[in-house]
């Protein structure tokens, strides 16, 4: 491993002599360049950490760009890609002193119910679906070395802590298979149909029907190694970046991908608010053995959006005894966030220390060509059918949020479906014309959305979050659950917990009930536009 990191330093170095021959490089852009360190070679994309955002804009655009591709060609080869990641550290070179470690079990006390009813999600006494998986598969021996021991409570099993590691170079990427897909696409039962059960990953979000752009190349590729050699290229492997720019897409696609390698592999995915709640639910119901049970025995563990462990002193003690129990045993952890785990605020430093043992890795807004490539594969795989000029026009006026993209183009096909009209740009105008005007407005925010859905339904907000299934009512609900979901950057559990406490998997088969029902009933297409005009006006009045 320090021999493959060596190659690259000595590389990354004639890269830099090569660019600092250049007469166009000043010598303001070689002290920039001299800061920046290269973190892997995945394949053919290389990794340069830089330490600012305005830095990565300097190297990404003319004439660094240039410069530096062709330096990096020369060195590494012509069809080297490169791609960028922030580290703030690289602004000032502090000492490497790495705290001494904080990880004793020893003294760790046991939460009383009430001080963890504070860390809950709301409304989420439940069983998570899978909660009862089984975990007693035996797992084979696979090449990754995997689930050779079984991880016990967790009690001193960090008294060695590994040293942080530096990306070691993955084996190369090799074309990717086709991948297994787990559902039947049934909009009836979400629990059973959207999700592989015990790996509770959805059938949707696989490495094929991911768009790959300089975006994300690099989040992309690293994913792609983790999934083929768990626990052997990075671990833990970090991927963060805004809302909606698939990261939660890649960490299912790691799940399904491992698992059709490896099929006895144990993977869960969860989200960490759902991790919080099944901790809470563990203690209250004297299960802690069956949490642990759950959680620490499986070989992949996909948890999504730590952020919303910030502040959660006992769940993320519990978090560090798994993250420590599973790491000790060889076995894989992907995490995603929205920030990268030097901002994470709300952690305790040990816990931000060892999500950097790894690799970090970001995801980036995509640029035009990659979002008109992502809505022509949701076109294709949601049978939906839109000419050239449409799929830009989408994607030119809609840049930050990949959710929202398809958003659009949901909207502007069930239009011309319920019309039967073609669905050409005029059309797309029309349509388009309130969801991408420039708001300049404030954050929507699940308040307004769900008071204006309640008003136009004319019912109360108690009602809208009741148990209550009169068609009125569901309709309203799932149309609530559909707005959250586009116009907010909310998680699928807290939309739940927004709407009186319901599982995410019944947001998401709201979401896809909308979605499909606009391009059946008009009555269904005017309600959600309607609303849509009356949430944004609101947020544009302020
Ligand atoms: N590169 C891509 N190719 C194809 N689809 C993508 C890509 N990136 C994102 N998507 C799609 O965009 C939608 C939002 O992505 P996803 O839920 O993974 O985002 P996220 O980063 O996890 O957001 P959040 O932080 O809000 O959870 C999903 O439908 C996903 O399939």
């Amino acid at each position: 491993m320090q021999q493959d990191n060596r190659a690259l330093l000595e590389q990354w170095a004639e890269c830099v002599r090569v660019m600092n021959e250049n007469s166009r490089v000043t010598g303001r852009a070689r002290g920039t360049i001299a800061v920046c360190e290269p973190r892997g070679l995945m394949g053919t994309t290389l990794l340069i950490a830089v330490p600012s955002e305005a830095t990565r804009e300097f190297l990404q655009n003319r004439p660094m760009s240039e410069i530096l591709d062709e330096s990096v060609g020369r060195v590494l080869g012509a069809d080297t890609l490169v791609a960028f990641v922030v580290d703030p550290e690289l602004e000032v070179q502090p000492p490497t002193t790495r705290a001494a470690t904080d990880a004793r079990s020893s003294d760790r006390t046991i939460p009383s119910l009430n001080e963890l009813e504070a860390e809950r999600t709301p409304g989420s006494f439940q069983p998570a679906p899978g909660r009862d998986a089984p975990s007693g598969d035996s797992v084979p021996r696979s090449p990754a070395g995997l689930a050779t021991t079984e991880p016990g409570d967790g009690a001193g099993e960090y008294d060695d802590l590994p040293p942080r590691r530096l990306p070691e170079a993955a084996p190369p990427v090799p074309q990717q298979r086709e991948v297994l897909s787990t559902g039947n696409g049934s909009d009836t039962s979400p629990a059973d149909s959207e999700w592989d059960s015990s790996a509770r990953l959805n059938p949707k979000y696989v490495f094929d029907s991911f768009v790959i752009g300089q975006s994300n190349r690099f989040a992309h590729a690293a994913a792609f190694a983790v999934a083929e050699t768990p626990a052997k290229a990075y671990n833990p492997l970090f991927i963060y970046g805004d809302s909606g720019l698939g990261k939660t897409h890649l960490l299912h696609a790691i799940g399904h991908y491992a698992k059709r390698l490896y099929p006895k592999l144990r993977v869960r995915y969860v989200n960490s608010e759902e991790f919080t709640n099944d901790f809470i639910n563990s203690i209250r119901d004297d299960e802690g053995s069956s949490f642990k049970g759950i959680y620490r025995n499986v070989d992949l563990l996909l948890i999504d959006d730590i952020q919303f462990l910030a502040g959660k002193e006992h769940t993320q003690e519990e978090f560090f005894h798994t993250f420590n129990a599973l790491h000790n045993h060889e076995k894989q952890i992907v995490i995603t966030s929205d920030m990268p785990p030097k901002q994470l605020t709300g952690f305790a430093e040990r816990m931000r220390s060892r999500f950097e043992w790894g690799l970090i890795t970001d995801v980036q807004p995509p640029e035009l060509e990659t979002r008109i490539a992502i809505l022509r594969k949701k076109a294709i795989s949601e049978g939906m059918d839109a000419p050239d000029d449409v799929m830009e026009y989408i994607a030119s006026h809609i840049s930050t949020n990949i959710r929202e993209l398809e958003g659009a183009l949901i909207r502007v096909t069930a239009f011309a479906s319920l019309n039967k009209q073609p669905v050409d740009l005029p059309l797309a105008e029309l349509v388009l014309k309130d969801l991408i005007t420039d708001d300049g407005g404030q954050e929507i925010t699940a308040a307004s959305i769900l008071g204006q859905t309640a008003a136009f339904f004319n019912i109360t907000l108690d009602e809208l979050k009741s148990k209550s299934r009169t068609r009125t009512l569901v309709t309203a609900r799932q149309i609530g659950m559909y707005l959250l979901r586009e116009l907010t950057d909310m998680s699928l559990p807290k939309i739940g917990q927004e709407l009186g406490g319901r599982d995410h998997t019944t947001v998401m088969h709201a979401d896809r009930k909308i979605r499909t029902l606009m391009a059946e009933r008009r009555q269904i297409f005017d309600q959600v536009t309607e609303l849509t005009n009356r949430i944004k006006q609101q947020s544009r009045e302020g």
